[in-house]
């Protein structure tokens, strides 16, 4: 049985207080909603992650991560964060690859398969982002840019290491849009993405991971899209910065 997985990206907003006091209100209102093979995830800003690390204790439920990592151990790269010391603070998952990196701080294929190194190496999950943009789904070409995606960002890994990852279908068209994808678009990708892993890997790795949904995802359309078999929770953005809007979708589960 696959991990099913909500996960908050707070992306740049909530300042240091602002995001302790939403994540008590989260803690509080998940805790007795996430449950078995379910987790519930918030990805904040880097200055953040310690003292959630703290709140979360005791909630096996819930777990904390960064949206980005440096893909070099250590060094002379002022103002960037090693995977190390995200590791340091507790935090157990890294986004990687997400369209804002990918399109505002031009992260490639290639750059992201050592990040996705350096992340597992320091014994972080990866919840490694792809998806196309309008353009490239209007030209039909969406299934070749997200094969391409998992062939130079993550196919290089070992099965073991393969089975470390979080995967996340985020149509670029769809986030923050108010945009979702049809569940019928988001299974027919997830769908793709879990045959090409299983033509990679075998079956019982593509089995064993744990897709999810990103873009315009909310407590209304939750509950369509994780009934999709392929789809296994959600990235959620917007929503994820409103308790009662995120605690909704973690119920979605139940
Ligand atoms: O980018 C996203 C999550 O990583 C999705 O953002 P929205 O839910 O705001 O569309």
């Amino acid at each position: 049985m696959r991990k099913k997985i909500v996960a908050g990206n707070w992306k740049m907003n909530l300042d240091y207080n602002e995001g302790l006091a939403l994540f008590s209100e989260i803690i509080n209102m998940v805790k007795d909603e996430a449950t078995g093979t379910q987790e519930a995830v918030i990805c904040s800003p880097f200055i953040h992650i310690h003292s959630l690390v703290q709140l979360s204790k005791g909630y096996s439920k819930i777990a904390v991560g960064a949206q980005n990592a440096h893909q070099e151990e250590k060094g002379a790269y002022t103002g960037e964060i090693s995977a190390k010391m995200i590791k340091s603070t507790g935090a157990a998952y890294v986004i990687l690859g997400h369209s804002e990196r990918r399109q505002y701080f031009g992260e490639t294929n290639a750059l992201l398969a050592k990040k996705t190194d350096t992340a597992l190496k320091n014994d972080l999950r990866p919840i490694f982002c792809i998806g196309e943009t309008l353009q490239e789904r209007e030209a039909n070409t969406h299934f070749d840019v997200i094969k391409t995606q998992l062939v130079e960002g993550i196919f290089h890994l070992d099965a073991d290491a393969f089975a470390k990852l979080v995967i996340a279908y985020e149509p670029v068209w769809a986030i923050g849009t108010g945009v979702t994808a049809t569940s019928a678009q988001a299974q027919e990708i997830h769908e793709f993405i879990r045959k090409e892993i299983a033509a990679k890997y075998g079956q019982e790795v593509a089995d064993a991971t744990t897709i999810l949904y990103g873009g315009s995802c909310n407590p209304t359309n939750a509950a369509e899209l994780f009934a999709q078999p392929d789809i296994d929770g959600g990235l959620i953005g917007g929503a994820s910065l409103k308790s009662r809007d995120f605690t909704d979708i973690v119920k979605t589960f139940n």
